[in-house]
């Protein structure tokens, strides 16, 4: 599969969030960061924004819950348009439940893993997930550096999917950059947020097409994807 690019919005303006979510038409997804103060130490936004981001751009939106009990409130985005409903495993009462209600209801189910938390004791829950998200900051805020010690897990995440022959997608959030984007592809990511990547640069859209030209570089010589 070719490399993916998911602009976070949490970079973006929030005065003038319809303009920002255009400027990165191109991209693969939007990133929308949902912050609800408890779950993590930040908050953004929720359904009847995602409602009206569906309505500005065409671009699907990729909906990251950084929230406490996502059982209750994750179908709620799906039903606001998101193409994708990421929920956290470390908040989650429930998830095989929570991933196969977001599939029934059409959308795709990724489940993120904190940066302390491991995958190997959800090996069994990956057929259930449409992606796998591993966060590479702290969630809670944009512009952190990107933590390094996660790519032994990003690797053994890939062995992973690929000891199961499944199709799914591995995303990686957080101080994903021209600088970082290419471990994480060679690693064995294949969806990339970035967030102060592409935002803080005067053209947002440009900045996209960069990302994905190198990630998609560095996928190729991958020995991960050989065969892909
Ligand atoms: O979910 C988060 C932070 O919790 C991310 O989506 C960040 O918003 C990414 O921002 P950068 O690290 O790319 O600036």
């Amino acid at each position: 599969m070719a490399a993916q690019i998911s602009p976070s919005i949490l970079s973006a303006d929030f005065a003038r969030l319809a303009e920002e979510a255009k400027a990165v038409e191109g991209a693969d997804w939007l990133h929308v960061d949902v912050m609800d103060n408890h779950f993590v130490p930040n908050l953004t936004l929720g359904v009847p924004v995602v409602e009206s981001l569906r309505k500005a751009t065409d671009t699907p939106l990729d909906c990251h819950l950084m929230i406490e009990d996502p059982d209750r409130w994750a179908p709620a985005y799906v039903d606001a348009g998101a193409g994708s409903v990421t929920f956290h495993v470390e908040a989650a009462a429930a998830p095989v439940r929570l991933a196969r209600e977001i599939r029934a209801k059409g959308a795709r189910a990724s489940m993120a893993l904190k940066p302390a938390t491991p995958i190997e004791p959800y090996e069994d829950l990956l057929p259930e997930l449409d992606m796998l998200l591993v966060m590479t900051v702290e969630p809670g805020f944009g512009g952190q550096a990107f933590l390094d010690i996660m790519l032994p897990k990003i690797r053994r995440t890939r062995e992973l999917i690929g000891k199961h022959g499944l199709e799914m997608w591995l995303q990686v959030d957080g101080g994903v950059s021209a600088d970082t984007i290419e471990r994480c592809a060679e690693a064995g990511a294949d969806v990339f947020v970035a967030g102060s990547a592409v935002y803080g640069k005067e053209d947002p859209a440009a900045a996209v097409q960069g990302l994905r030209r190198q990630a998609e570089e560095a996928t190729a010589a991958a020995s991960w994807a050989c065969g892909h």
